[in-house]
């Protein structure tokens, strides 16, 4: 059930704005599973109330699109456990809120994951095992043992470090599959990791969502570290590069942000380096700034969804500091390699299914490794949580739902969807007009089809008689006004909700 969570908050990922996410849903944990109900922990009350007025929807809405349709999800605080476990306690003082999230999941007898985003490594049983820890009283033998309390940090404020955000523990070289779709990809990135240049000290890692570019990125970062190669090590992504560097402007450090990545970085990976579209300022520091790291023969991973000569608004000076070293494409990995990520993550999750099951899952989940670990989680946990054989039915039963919608929707589907909630026509959105009333239509019609279509980009761009760089464009246009919560948001939460739905077709 921790790594059916987990999926829940990748999910969320996509559709909340980043530091919203970062601030209320990334820092919940699981804590629970038992008779249909789930208990997630909230670092504390001003959290757990604000997830419950804002987000608990979105939760339940998460849940049931991976096939969960009927859970109850009840939030905890540790305040609020320890207080119940305090009850039965004949002197019950102090509490485990001392010892924060990670400190009363141990107690309460469940492993921590990684401390960022949540490791999917463990047991899918990890919840029930939990669930009768709390009611043997462990909290109340743990609290005894607490030492006195401590004030609990503010959710999400420690996600980001001087050097950026930290490394998911299990991006590691040896938990990444390799196969026909990747192997170029991995040989390079480890090559570098392990320092043999061969006349490259950069890579550009260039794949679709859900494909590995963070996996096998941070998978160096790791490697450079765990080797005692350096500790240097810079993982950010191009918008963290870009607020830091916009932050420093307005406070006048920026000789600190200069001298930080120029000179204090043997690592530096970049992340989802189309956000850099249109910022002129940042594009020439970043440019300056690869001059210094690439004369000093350091080591740089870039990686995007486009290549940097498809985006638009891109200078040519960064463009070709990009591309200076190799540039390696990641496709979406075939069906022997589906079924040797799925053995590979079932072991993870210790969990055990049976071959006929990880055979079906891999044919039908094709797009990419997050569908097919979000299928598999799925269906481990609804055999844990239910009890249920795991079997070829119970598969059927929860991929469905992810399949169903995939299927049914197609770029023309999405047309007439936008344009029959924004009043346009279709002759509109394909149409030269520049007007508001249309612009912002045809980019949100643009954006659904890229993220619930196959179609690749430049097809998608035609659908619309627009290039392939407009089409980029308005995808990087429809991201950006996501981030500010608001009716851009709603309205964009509303339509995924009526493709996901179903209604529509
Ligand atoms: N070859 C692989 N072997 C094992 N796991 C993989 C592989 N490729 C991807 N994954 C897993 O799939 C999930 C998604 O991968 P990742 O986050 O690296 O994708 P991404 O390309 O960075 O996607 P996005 O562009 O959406 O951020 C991760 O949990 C990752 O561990």
């Amino acid at each position: 059930m921790e790594s059916l969570w987990n999926n829940v908050k990748l999910k969320m990922k996509d559709s909340l704005p980043d530091h919203s996410f970062r601030m209320w849903i990334q820092p919940i944990e699981f804590l629970a599973s038992e008779n249909s109900v789930i208990t997630l922990l909230c670092p504390n009350t001003f959290s757990r109330k604000r997830v419950k007025d804002n987000y608990i929807q979105g939760i339940i809405n998460e849940f049931s699109t991976l096939g969960f349709a009927d859970l109850q999800i009840e939030l905890e605080t540790p305040e609020n456990i320890c207080h119940n476990s305090s009850k039965d306690s004949p002197k019950g003082k102090g509490g485990a809120t001392g010892d924060g999230l990670s400190g009363l999941k141990k107690k309460f007898g469940a492993t921590t994951g990684s401390s960022q985003k949540g490791s999917t490594s463990d047991s899918l049983n990890k919840g029930l095992l939990l669930s009768d820890a709390k009611s043997s009283g462990a909290c109340l033998n743990a609290r005894k043992r607490s030492s006195a309390p401590k004030q609990l940090t503010l959710p999400g404020l420690n996600l980001m470090f001087d050097s950026g955000r930290i490394l998911k523990k299990n991006y590691t070289f040896d938990q990444f599959v390799v196969g026909d779709n990747n192997d170029f990809a991995y040989s390079a990135s480890l090559s570098l990791a392990q320092g043999a240049r061969n006349g490259n000290s950069a890579i550009y890692l260039l794949a679709g969502t859900g494909l590995g570019k963070s996996h096998l990125s941070q998978a160096v970062g790791h490697h450079a570290m765990n080797q005692g190669i350096t500790d240097k090590v810079f993982y950010v992504t191009a918008e963290d590069f870009t607020n830091e560097m916009v932050y420093c402007l307005k406070n006048n450090t920026i000789n600190n942000f200069k001298e930080k990545y120029r000179r204090k970085c043997d690592v530096l990976i970049l992340e989802d380096v189309h956000f850099l579209s249109g910022k002129d300022a940042t594009q020439k520091e970043l440019a300056m700034t690869l001059d210094y790291l690439l004369d000093a023969e350091k080591r740089l991973i870039f990686s995007g969804c486009y290549l940097p000569g498809e985006i638009p608004k891109m200078n040519e000076q960064l463009k070709s500091r990009l591309t200076m070293g190799l540039v390696t494409k990641m496709d979406a990995p075939d069906f022997s390699t589906r079924v040797k990520i799925l053995k590979k993550k079932s072991k993870e999750y210790g969990c055990k299914i049976p071959n006929d099951v990880t055979d079906y899952i891999a044919q039908e989940l094709c797009d990419n490794v997050r569908q097919l670990e979000s299928g598999l989680a799925g269906v481990a946990a609804k055999a844990s949580l239910m009890g249920e054989m795991l079997n070829i039915d119970l598969a059927r039963s929860v991929l469905q739902n992810i399949t169903k919608t995939k299927q049914a929707i197609t770029v023309d589907v999405i047309k007439k969807l936008v344009c029959s909630e924004f009043g346009v026509t279709e002759q509109d959105l394909v149409s030269p007009s520049r007007k508001k009333k249309h612009v912002h239509p045809r980019q949100l019609a643009i954006y659904l089809a890229r993220k619930y279509t196959d179609q690749p980009l430049k097809k998608i761009g035609k659908s619309f008689n627009r290039y392939h760089a407009t089409a980029i464009y308005s995808i990087n246009a429809v991201e950006k006004a996501m981030k500010k919560q608001g009716p851009y948001s709603e309205q964009l939460n509303y339509l995924y909700n009526k493709i996901e739905s179903g209604k529509i077709i």
